[in-house]
């Protein structure tokens, strides 16, 4: 059977190392460290290492115990994140995935920067002032996309 992403990466503890060195270059980052002035907390990293892994098939914490997606977009809203922002952001992503040393197959990264794509423009999209946003919606499950892993049979 096709593993999960979240399988493929390594479970919960290649979330957490891909979200510290994530964060550990934010906080150094002349563009994005002003959104988290005093730096980035313990308590966001473990929530946010929660949301990344249930979206790549891992279990469902982040809607049981934290909330959901409601808390997700409540978070991002009115923070007015610029396209700069939102670009490196991503960038930064891609960059920690290799700190965090996630597999680097083809086919895994190109499902991963695809959602971090999706993800950072729609975070982008509902921290406007005024936007139209979705208000209630599952967390997403991310997949492999149009390249599942080539497995010999
Ligand atoms: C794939 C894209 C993204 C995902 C999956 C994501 C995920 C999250 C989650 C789950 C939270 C809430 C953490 C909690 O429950 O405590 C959060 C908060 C936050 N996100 Fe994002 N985010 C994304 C894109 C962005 C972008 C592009 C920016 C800015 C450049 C951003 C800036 C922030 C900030 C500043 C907070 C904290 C706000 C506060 O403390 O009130 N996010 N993010």
């Amino acid at each position: 059977m096709t593993p999960t992403l979240y399988e493929w990466a390594g479970g919960v503890d290649a979330f957490r190392r891909l979200i510290d060195a994530f964060y550990d270059r934010v906080e150094g980052d002349e563009l994005i460290s002003p959104l988290f002035p005093g730096g980035v907390s313990e308590e966001h990293r473990a929530h946010v290492t929660l949301w990344w892994a249930e979206v790549f098939g891992g279990p469902p914490e982040y809607t049981e115990r934290l909330g959901g997606y409601e808390r997700m977009l409540a978070h991002h809203l009115r923070l007015g994140i610029t396209p700069e922002q939102r670009r490196r952001f991503a960038e930064t992503m891609s960059q920690a995935a290799d700190d965090a040393e996630l597999p680097d197959d083809p086919e895994f990264r190109a499902a991963f920067v695809g959602y971090v794509e999706w993800g950072t423009r729609l975070a982008m999209h509902n921290s406007q002032e005024g936007a139209e946003v979705v208000e209630q919606a599952p967390v997403p499950q991310w997949g492999w996309g149009v390249a599942p892993p080539y497995q010999p049979s």
